[in-house]
């Protein structure tokens, strides 16, 4: 497909990012983030996790630990973790290679069909698609490995054992994790543990971002949280980013996730929200990317068996804390994902939006595991505040970012109005900035992140300064991308 042709479908095994194109095709932009990032990653816990076995004193310190930060962010970063670096290594060097073979064959698990125990695609509806993302992957059942590990790939050598290697000690540590999270919540560190051991299911999606050639206005994958109960990630490079939703009092920003050697990071799910009756908030993360190296990522989603569902316990609810959330299985999810279409983002037409990769983005909680009744009562929030402030955060979120789209589509039609007539006149004021054109004025504020820089809808007519070509290009971008938020993607930003 050359440049300038009709873009808007790209097949599996045909796609922009597995033929590395040298320019991103319009189905793949996707609109500004409406919230500011920020890459200090000082806000993010990190959990000796080596102290769950030490005594009771330092066990319960680790718990208490962890508590907070599934209240705070649904988020954590593990330490001591008990899984050998050449373990960690070789996973990620098998998953690279599977990503090098030639295209024939990875097609040989090409699927479009969720239910598939291996599959390898790079889209959810083949051909459908109105958004794509710039990631390839490849995701394999693993739990129990005996059952499944034939069915994987056998290239390149050496994959089936050094992955099945990791999935195995990422399963033990997933039920330790999970021992703690049941014992924080008062239910005892045994409350899931045979449901998660014996029959749980593990699913490995071994993901791949090949660098990007204008990674600014593409993603990897968009805004989502996992519907697991939790996802235990390995990367070899940074481009994760989670969502703080009480940073900047309550509108919330982005947090960049750093690389560092034999961290893993610790997402929590649906079913960890669900479990918890809202006390414990899954992430919403997204996937970013780099101009220079692929990204490979390895997400360990660990959730019930297949048919066994989550539900709130009884122990944790009372007058005040009444049930908040429907109980569902993963091939509750899994049904969910076949029957509605939750290619194009667009919440306005279903709470229940979800991404291919068995995740919930951005407020599907509400309609997928929650929704018992349309009036939530208020959350069950033994802290305080805290947690009613954060729930009403992601809402607000989500509304001003849908208020602001008008504004963008209006700003943009204006600078690109204002450069076809030399009429026009732009002015800045102080902190305010103002376009007469015949007569018609428009103000506001600009608009500045905490890094100083501008954004918002008035961020193309602000950029006066720079020169006219850099103007030209800025807005053309900018242009592309209005038009992605116009086609889809409401419900993520
Ligand atoms: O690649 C990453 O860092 C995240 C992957 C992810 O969110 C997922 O597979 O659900
Ligand atoms: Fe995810």
């Amino acid at each position: 497909m050359e440049k300038g042709e009709d873009s808007s479908t790209f097949k599996m095994g045909n796609s922009a990012q597995e033929r590395s194109l040298p320019y991103v095709p319009d189905c793949y932009v996707v609109p500004p983030s409406c919230e500011p990032c920020d890459s200090n990653s000082e806000i993010l816990p990190t959990i000796d996790v080596s102290r769950l076995k030490g005594g009771d004193d330092e066990r319960r310190g680790v718990i208490r630990e962890l508590s907070l930060a599934c209240q705070h962010l649904g988020f954590f970063q593990i330490v001591n973790h008990g899984i050998n670096q050449n373990i960690l290594d070789d996973a990620l060097e098998v998953a690279r290679r599977f990503f090098e073979l030639p295209a024939k064959e990875k097609k040989k698990f090409m699927s479009n069909d969720v239910y598939a125990p291996v599959r390898y695609s790079t889209s959810l509806k083949d051909g459908l698609d109105n958004i794509q993302f710039w990631r390839i992957f490849l995701k394999h059942y693993a739990h129990p490995l005996h059952r499944w590990i034939h069915l994987w790939p056998e290239n390149p050598p050496g994959y089936r054992e050094k992955m099945g290697k990791f999935c195995e000690e990422v399963k033990e540590l997933s039920i330790e994790i999970m021992g703690a999270i049941t014992e924080s919540l008062g239910l005892g560190r045994d409350y899931l543990s045979s449901r998660m051991d014996e029959n749980g299911m593990q699913v490995m999606t071994v993901n791949c971002y090949p660098a990007c050639p204008d990674p600014e206005t593409a993603l990897g994958l968009p805004p989502h949280s996992d519907y697991s109960c939790i996802t235990i990630l390995l990367q070899n490079l940074a481009g994760l980013k989670i969502f703080d939703p009480l940073a900047h009092g309550g509108s919330g920003r982005w947090v960049a996730v750093p690389e560092v050697t034999g961290v893993l990071k610790v997402h929590i799910g649906d079913h960890v929200e669900v479990l918890s009756n809202g006390l414990y908030k899954s992430i919403v993360h997204k996937v970013t990317l780099n101009e220079e190296n692929t990204r490979i990522s390895l997400a360990s989603l660990h959730s019930l068996g297949m048919d066994d569902k989550m539900s709130v316990p009884c122990e944790l609810v009372n007058d005040k804390n009444p049930v908040r959330y429907k109980e569902s299985s993963f091939n509750d999810f899994l049904d969910f994902l076949v029957k509605n279409d939750i290619s194009q983002g667009d919440r306005s037409a279903s709470w229940n939006r979800v991404t291919e990769d068995y995740s919930v983005p951005w407020s599907a909680p509400k309609g997928l595991w929650k929704g018992l009744d349309e009036d939530e009562p208020a959350p069950y929030d033994p802290i305080g505040q805290e947690v009613t402030k954060k729930e009403k955060s992601r809402t607000k979120f989500a509304e001003n970012a849908v208020h602001i789209i008008p504004f963008v589509l209006l700003a943009c039609a204006l600078v690109l109005w204002f450069f076809s007539n030399p009429d026009v006149d732009v002015g800045v004021k102080g902190e305010s900035i103002a376009a007469r054109i015949e007569g018609l004025t428009i103000e506001g504020d600009i608009d500045n992140d905490n890094d100083g820089t501008q954004t918002g809808f008035l961020g193309a007519a602000t950029e006066v300064g720079h020169s006219e070509n850099k103007l030209k290009r800025d807005v053309n971008k900018r242009n592309r991308r209005i038009q992605a938020s116009r086609k889809v993607m409401k419900g993520f930003y």
